[in-house]
């Protein structure tokens, strides 16, 4: 399929990478094949030297120019006119990826609870096969926040260099139980909706509304919510900051499923860049790229801390801080500060 963006001169893809070779997963499990949903804005040029490859976080989609509009776009930072930017939807989620409710070729039966388990080590291999078959020899930057973050760090440690620059935003190398322990409170309310279990879209919804409650409260900072949910001071009930947590689970309910959500937020638990390759320190001084590691100063789910060992512990990298209140989600919120820090990076590796 062909699209034209609103930018009548740029040109937007989205297409459908299906792969019959079978990938062999982390787990030990295999998935007999795969599809890969992908959006590419702009054009490649003679020496397919502008690839700029963005990967999402959590619930994201392939669609990186909408919700990073004020990064990438005409005049943004990544401007289709001179980069060809591509975002794939990562395993496991639903926009337009293989997911629990795929064909499980071997059953012929959607997958469902059988999904198999994915680590960020596999999401990246899903990438690698969607870099070969697009015949893209050099990857200029790749960037990811999150888990889109974690995944960009297993990719930069397989693409070697094949990748020029990494851009780390708000992520770590090895998930803290902390987060892992959030992760689980929030499968456990999934587990209490009493259609979970059941085999359609719909089943753990309430669920996951709840899962998304808790979650944004890793997401924001508390100082976020005592600015923007303030109460009248006679008010008992029905407080604006439980008013705003019921709104963003039924947001997120309506447009994204239980089982992707569970298959995803076990990812994020088990990303740990130095498993079986003789720890995070030697995994990372291996990256070949130069790593541009951004933290959030207010950031409770990964800490400044985790972006700063990644930076010191790659050949290459330089750390950098967003100053915000909006807590963990500022990477996809502080675009004034995030094009800044961008420049400066790029002017720093252009000087060099
Ligand atoms: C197909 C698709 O749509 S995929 C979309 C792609 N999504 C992603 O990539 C996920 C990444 N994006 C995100 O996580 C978020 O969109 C962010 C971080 C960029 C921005 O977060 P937001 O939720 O928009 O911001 P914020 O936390 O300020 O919440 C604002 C929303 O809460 C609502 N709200 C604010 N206070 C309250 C309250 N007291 N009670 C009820 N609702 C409230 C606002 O009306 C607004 O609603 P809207 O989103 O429908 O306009
Ligand atoms: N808000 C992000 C998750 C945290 O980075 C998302 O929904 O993808």
């Amino acid at each position: 399929m062909n699209l034209k963006s609103q930018y009548a001169s740029i040109t937007m893809t989205q297409e459908i990478f299906h792969s019959s070779l079978p990938l062999p997963l982390e787990s030990g499990e295999v998935l007999p094949e795969f599809d890969l949903g992908y959006t590419t804005y702009g054009q490649l040029n003679s020496d397919k030297s502008n690839v700029i490859w963005v990967i999402h976080a959590l619930t994201g989609d392939s669609n990186a120019q909408e919700w990073w509009n004020g990064l990438i776009g005409e005049d943004k930072f990544f401007d289709p006119s001179n980069h060809f930017i591509i975002c794939a939807n990562l395993l496991g989620s639903c926009y337009g990826s293989t997911q629990p409710f795929s064909n499980n070729p071997k059953t012929n039966k959607p997958y469902h609870y059988d999904f198999p388990q994915m680590t960020t080590r596999d999401l990246a291999l899903g990438l690698e096969r969607l870099r070969i078959h697009l015949e893209i020899e050099t990857i200029h930057s790749l960037i990811g926040g999150s888990l889109g973050g974690q995944v960009g760090l297993e990719w930069a440690y397989i693409l070697g260099n094949k990748l020029k620059n990494a851009i780390i935003l708000a992520a770590t190398a090895k998930t803290r139980p902390w987060v892992i322990g959030f992760n689980e409170t929030q499968r456990m309310a999934i587990e209490s909706d009493c259609t979970w279990g059941e085999c359609h879209e719909k089943a753990g919804q309430k669920g996951l509304e709840t899962a998304r409650a808790i979650a944004m409260l890793t997401y924001r900072h508390p100082l976020d919510l005592a600015t923007k949910q303030v109460d009248s001071e006679n008010k008992l009930d029905d407080f604006r900051a439980a008013s705003y947590l019921r709104y963003q689970g039924q947001k997120l309910a309506r447009r994204f499923n239980a089982l992707s959500y569970w298959t995803l937020s076990k990812t994020m638990d088990s990303h740990d860049l130095g498993r079986n390759r003789g720890g995070l320190d030697e995994a990372l001084e291996k990256i070949e790229a130069n790593v541009l590691a951004i933290g959030v100063d207010s950031d409770l789910l990964f800490l400044p801390a985790e972006s700063q060992f990644i930076s010191q512990h790659v050949k290459k990298g330089t750390y950098k801080e967003i100053s915000s209140t909006a807590g963990h989600d500022a990477f996809l919120i502080e675009f004034e500060q995030l094009s800044y820090i961008l420049q400066s990076f790029y002017l720093q590796q252009k000087q060099k």
